[in-house]
């Protein structure tokens, strides 16, 4: 949330010097800090008192005003808390002397400070800052040395100034900090001559907070600069909220005009719209395609996915001879003891005499079942071993590459199959900024299956194909019902568009012989229908009806019976539609936080934010972490945790699966806490019990494909509940599935 800018403050602060520091991160500027105080505008029956806050980093000695207020913390006591840190000079020879040979300055120590302070005075800063030719004046300092100190002194001071600068426009020292962290000694140069470029740069700063700034700055209402940025914005929005690939100008401009309303027509007439558009596509900032405007990573990300599929497709396959085919798929039936239905045979076959083919069902028709089955007749067609244990200490890659999008899909693949599995990003040697693999650096074996499709976005999928290589063959598995990936492009179902693709569709029900009613509820509700028996209790399924105000409890409830029997805080996930309000994710995460994990004496805790994070706690990793193999969407819990902990050491610790992470203070941003989760987070995962909240204040959230999504998350037992009109309501919902894309004629055009 944006903090209030500076004269909020005004009126309560700390005025004193930086005795120590006791904690600093540099990634998002927080420290703890002790502080001798000289000046305060109340009594204080201490002189020396803990400052906690953003800052830029302060070294010892320096004189800052602190503007906040004190907070009682449960374990360190009384501190100050700082909502911004203002730094004030050194006036007097002995702080200037400190603050010159503090280390800040490259090459000065103690002696040459006195000598600058001796030679110069007091105000030997502001001097040397405004004229660097003063510092060459002082005796045993080269020039070139002169030079580098008056340029360290210049940025320092310059950074001050550019935090002290955008307080002014009432943005928030959080905020302030990032945009002088990204521009460094130009933010005073950026923010006033095209504050825009923050929106690029800066996380957390939009096109409005721009635009306010350009207006306070004196930019005219008509400068080009606006309205790129105002297209840029739109175009960022259609791709990351609704999830387009491009966008045709009619909805460009639909999207750019709330923007710069109310004076957008009469600043940017239609014909200067065409020539800014046009500028902005010579510089290849967008690219313009027979009228459709894409960002230029999604229209390279779409062409790149569409030439290698198309590539992979007019790869020949030598078909097997069908009676050797049929001998095949009866060993391998034999082997694993299963009679696999005729359609699932046909995807087998497929798959093996194709280059590449998509099977698709929805949940419990046997996707997994087959590609075990296909593994299996791969292997048995190739004369290749698929044993793992064959391959170790051996020049020869695995033959299969199985993979999925998340960390707990890849789990069930390996534990389904008996194969290695793991995440595709794990597959394509991702480095946190780039990937390894690619098509200079392909994959190796000679097939590749890829579970759970539907949550691939374009550049994913494109990521994924470009590491192909020649000779092996894709079969990609997935539901399209489910709901579509977060990021832009919906790869499955424009695949299931291109007609050349070879697929199988599984449509009959095998898990639990057909006899689950959570499975026969999603086929219903994939259909638009709302069974008659939706508030009958199942074995294996309840709805209860409830009010808004009733859901919390409820949940609590039915997750206390469900500890109550034995099930463990990982067999039973909650799933909500919506972040916010009562029985949103927060809220109910912090309920069932209470009631299943409460506080206790020698039990330990560190807060993060509005979050606390304690031994024991069900946590959730929310993005891909780059050191260790954890994933967007894996789940563990809290084992271990080091509050006290110095800078750069890890505070907390998390048990996943197969190994245990260690967490700075810095990372925890990565972490949420998971007895709930969004259906997003929950894609890929299958849980033994899922509690579903559906209610009319979630209006805005439910669509067919996500109650269906949640839904089909649980594997022995559901409980809903809610208002049934609720989900009535959202089955009937397909308005946001919609995602502009050229996929499939791309796929479908020659090249
Ligand atoms: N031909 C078959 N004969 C008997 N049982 C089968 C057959 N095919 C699948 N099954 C059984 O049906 C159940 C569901 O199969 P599977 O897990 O492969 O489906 P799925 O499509 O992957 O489902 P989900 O997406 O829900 O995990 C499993 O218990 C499996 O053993």
């Amino acid at each position: 949330m944006e903090q209030p800018g500076l004269d909020l403050f005004q009126n309560h602060y700390l005025k004193g010097s930086f005795v120590q520091e006791i904690y600093y991160n540099e990634e998002n500027q927080y420290g703890v800090f002790l502080l001798r105080v000289m000046e305060a505008t109340e009594d204080l029956d201490t002189d020396e008192v803990t400052v906690v806050g953003r800052m830029m980093r302060p070294h010892p000695d320096e004189t800052v005003i602190c503007y906040g207020e004190w907070k009682e913390h449960p374990r360190y006591g009384k501190q100050y808390h700082a909502e911004m840190v203002k730094k004030e000079l050194p006036r007097s020879r002995e702080a200037v002397t400190k603050y010159l040979a503090s280390g800040l300055f490259p090459g000065v120590g103690k002696k040459t400070a006195e000598k600058i302070v001796e030679h110069l005075g007091p105000d030997a800063l502001t001097k040397a800052a405004d004229d660097p030719g003063l510092l060459a004046e002082v005796p045993g300092l080269t020039d070139a040395r002169a030079q580098t100190i008056a340029e360290s002194l210049r940025e320092h001071h310059s950074l001050e100034q550019a935090l002290v600068y955008l307080y002014q426009f009432g943005m928030g020292p959080a905020t302030a900090l990032k945009v002088v962290q990204a521009f460094k000694g130009a933010t005073l140069e950026v923010v006033k001559n095209n504050p825009y470029r923050m929106i690029d740069e800066v996380e957390g700063v939009g096109f409005r907070r721009a635009d306010e700034i350009a207006r306070q700055t004196g930019m005219a209402l008509d400068a080009p600069e606006r309205f790129q940025a105002a297209a840029l914005y739109a175009l960022q929005e259609a791709s990351l909220s609704h999830g387009h690939v491009y966008v045709s100008e009619a909805e460009l401009m639909g999207g750019i005009e709330p923007l710069l309303a109310p004076d957008g027509e009469a600043c940017f007439p239609a014909e200067k719209r065409k020539i800014l558009l046009m500028k902005m596509a010579e510089e290849e900032r967008l690219i313009e395609d027979h009228g459709n405007y894409y960002l230029p990573s999604l229209f390279w990300a779409e062409h790149g996915l569409a030439m290698r599929v198309r590539e992979i497709l007019e790869r020949s396959v030598e078909p097997t001879p069908a009676h050797e085919l049929f001998k095949a798929v009866g060993d391998v039936e034999e082997k694993l003891k299963v009679a696999y239905a005729e359609r699932q045979r046909e995807a087998m076959t497929t798959a093996v005499d194709s280059s590449f083919m998509i099977l698709t069902g929805g949940p419990g028709t046997g996707k997994t079942t087959v590609i075990r089955g296909i593994c299996h007749l791969f292997a048995h067609l190739e004369e290749c071993s698929i044993d793992p244990g064959d391959y170790e200490n051996t020049e020869n890659p695995f033959p299969i590459r199985l993979v999925a999008p998340t960390g707990r899909a890849a789990k069930r693949m390996s534990e389904a199959t008996g194969m290695p599995a793991t995440t595709i990003h794990r597959l394509l040697g991702w480095r946190g900024d780039f990937f390894e693999r690619d098509a200079d650096h392909p994959i190796e074996g000679s097939l590749l299956i890829v579970d759970e499709v539907s949550m691939l976005d374009v550049w994913l999928a494109n990521q994924l194909i470009r590491a192909v290589p020649k000779g092996m063959k894709v079969v990609l598995v997935g539901d399209d019902d489910q709901l579509p990936s977060v990021g832009p492009g919906k790869v499955l179902h424009h695949l299931l568009q291109v007609k050349e693709i070879p697929r199988v569709e599984l449509t009959d029900i095998y898990r639990q012989e057909g006899g689950s009613s959570i499975i026969h509820l999603a086929h219903a509700l994939k259909k638009g229908e709302v069974p008659t028996d939706l508030t009958e209790p199942k074995p294996d399924r309840r709805f209860f009806p409830c009010q808004r105000n009733q859901a919390l409890s409820i949940i609590l409830q039915t997750y206390r019976n469900a500890m109550d029997r034995g099930y463990t805080l990982f067999d039973v996930q909650v799933m909500a539609p919506m972040y916010k309000g009562p029985a949103g994710v927060n809220g109910i995460n912090e309920a069932l936080q209470q009631e299943v994990n409460p506080p206790k004496d020698g039990k330990r805790e560190i807060s993060w934010g509005e979050t606390i994070f304690r031994q024991g706690d069900k946590v959730l990793q929310l993005s891909n972490h780059p050191e260790h193999p954890v994933y967007n969407g894996d789940m563990g819990h809290v084992s271990a945790l080091e509050p006290d902990a110095r800078q750069d050491d890890p505070v907390l610790w998390v048990q996943f699966d197969r190994q245990e992470v260690p967490y700075k203070r810095s990372q925890l941003n990565q972490l949420s806490l998971a007895y709930a989760c969004s259906v997003h987070k929950a894609q890929g995962s299958e849980f033994e019990i899922v509690i579903f909240p559906l209610l009319m204040s979630y209006r805005r959230m439910l669509q067919r494909n996500l109650i269906y999504t949640g839904i089909t998350r649980a594997k022995s037992y559901l409980i809903l509940c809610g208002e049934t009109d609720a989900l009535a309501l959202g089955v009937k919902s397909r308005d946001k599935e919609v995602r502009n894309s050229q996929l499939t004629d791309l796929i479908e055009m020659e090249w």
